[in-house]
């Protein structure tokens, strides 16, 4: 079921300095920062040969990432994302499974335009996974 990892998400305070950092200090490619009121985050993508980074800001006072950085004040790897061929397929497979879908069980529109489903940590050893559709 599972494809290419997407990208691994890094959550940050202040995703302008995480930014200078990967693209100065670290000399990689970083996207310009998109706001993505529907799922409380600034975001921006950091292209690598074989996958990408997302870096994660909080946007708005019900950000999803809010009290992640309360825990991780300096920030912290937030979820990985993996491609699935048929992100409905692998959401029945899942909830037939017992994994709990995060929200709404009809995917979202994540931020390279696809649908897109998060799993709960407390399921997959602490680890929250996001799904996109390929
Ligand atoms: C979709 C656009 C973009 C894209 O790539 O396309 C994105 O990726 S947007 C990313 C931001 N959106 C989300 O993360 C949506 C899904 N996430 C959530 O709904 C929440 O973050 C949630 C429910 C996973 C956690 O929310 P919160 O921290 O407020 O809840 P709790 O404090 O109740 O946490 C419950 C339990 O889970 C542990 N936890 C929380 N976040 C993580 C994490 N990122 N990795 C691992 N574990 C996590 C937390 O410590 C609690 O554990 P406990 O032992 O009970 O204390
Ligand atoms: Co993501």
């Amino acid at each position: 079921m599972l494809g290419r990892l997407n990208h691994v998400a890094i959550a940050v305070r202040d995703i302008a300095a995480a930014s200078n950092l990967y693209r100065g200090t670290l000399g990689a490619q970083v996207s310009e920062p998109e706001a993505l009121e529907e799922h409380g985050v600034t975001v921006v993508f950091i292209t690598l040969p074989n996958t990408k980074i997302e870096l994660l800001e909080p946007l708005g006072a019900d950000s999803p990432i809010a009290k992640f950085l309360e825990r991780n004040p300096d920030g912290g790897i937030h979820h990985v994302c993996y491609e699935v061929d048929d992100i409905l397929a692998a959401r029945d497979r899942l909830v037939n499974s017992g994994a709990r879908v995060l929200g709404s069980s009809e995917p979202k529109t994540g931020a390279h335009g696809k649908p897109v489903l998060f799993l709960h940590p407390k399921d997959f050893n602490g680890t929250l996974i996001e799904l996109e559709q390929a």
